[in-house]
């Protein structure tokens, strides 16, 4: 059986560079390119790749996975900063290249996509939410990818179930101090050294309070989840937007 041909971008980077790791040790994988900064992306197409794992910064993302997909290439984004205007630009490339998938997973971890899918379901229930965010201080932006989807599924389905904003009596604060607003949701972002990625939802209502928190202690944590990516965005063209596609998630379907 041949070996899928991936490369990594953003190679010397904390992700990246344990992304390589992961698919040097994977039997049906062959990593044939790990592309830093000052790399052309022509390295990719010279290489052969038939996928690659991008992972850099906000700002470099959407250059790479254009080029990828104007060559055909398929890519697993776990990079940060997609706003729907990105988005809304890469679907214009992607209706150019049928049979070419992307993949942009806000988080890898698996614990990260059950959080996100129990804080969705939860979300009808509580009058109160609000979401702290935890990373390490080398983090580039703020809040996360996942605390920023996370608030918009919460956002989404207490719209949904017509539910009104949140009561917040506060009439006198320090800039910041109710943290950013995202989908009506109060996001915190805490940076200290020693941590990796965590991420805590807590819900509250009268005399009761439900607090989701999943923790990443390392990186490793995210590499099931790329590899899963990886092995699964060539069968799957156009745009997918999270890890839970690819995932069996029977039993915790999202009812009404
Ligand atoms: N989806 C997920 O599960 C996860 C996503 N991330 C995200 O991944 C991204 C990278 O995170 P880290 O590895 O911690 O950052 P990092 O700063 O350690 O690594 C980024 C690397 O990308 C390189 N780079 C920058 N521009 C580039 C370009 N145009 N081409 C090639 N390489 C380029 C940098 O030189 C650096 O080596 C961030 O957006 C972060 O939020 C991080 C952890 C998990
Ligand atoms: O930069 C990180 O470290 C992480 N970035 C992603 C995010 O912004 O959500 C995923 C995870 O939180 C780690």
């Amino acid at each position: 059986m041949s070996k899928l041909r991936v490369a990594v971008i953003g190679a010397r980077g904390r992700m990246g560079a344990e992304a390589v790791k992961a698919v040097n040790a994977a039997d049906d994988l062959e990593l044939v390119a790990a592309l830093g900064r000052d790399d052309k992306r022509e390295t990719l197409t010279e290489a052969g790749a038939e996928v690659a794992v991008e992972l850099t910064h906000p700002d470099a993302s959407p250059a790479n996975v254009a080029f990828c997909v104007r060559h055909g290439i398929h890519a697993v984004v776990g990079t940060t900063g997609w706003s729907e205007e990105r988005l809304a630009t890469l679907r214009g490339q992607l209706a150019d290249a049928p049979g070419t998938g992307v993949l942009i997973a806000p988080n890898f971890g698996i614990g990260a996509v059950l959080t996100m899918r129990f804080a969705q379901q939860a979300a009808r229930f509580f009058e109160s939410v609000e979401i702290v965010e935890l990373h390490h201080p080398g983090k580039a932006d703020a809040p996360s990818g996942t605390a920023v989807r996370t608030a918009q599924l919460i956002g989404e389905a207490r719209a949904a179930a017509g539910l009104p904003a949140q009561p917040d009596a506060t009439s006198s604060a320090l800039d910041g101090a109710r943290g950013a607003d995202v989908a009506g949701v109060p996001v915190h972002a805490v940076r200290l050294r020693g941590l990796v990625a965590h991420q805590e939802v807590l819900f509250g209502d009268e005399g009761e309070t439900f607090t989701l928190r999943h923790d990443s202690m390392n990186r490793g944590s995210f590499m099931p989840g790329v590899l899963l990516g990886v092995r699964r965005i060539g069968g799957a063209p156009g745009l997918t937007l999270g890890l839970e596609h690819f995932m069996d998630l029977r039993g915790l379907d999202l009812d009404g």
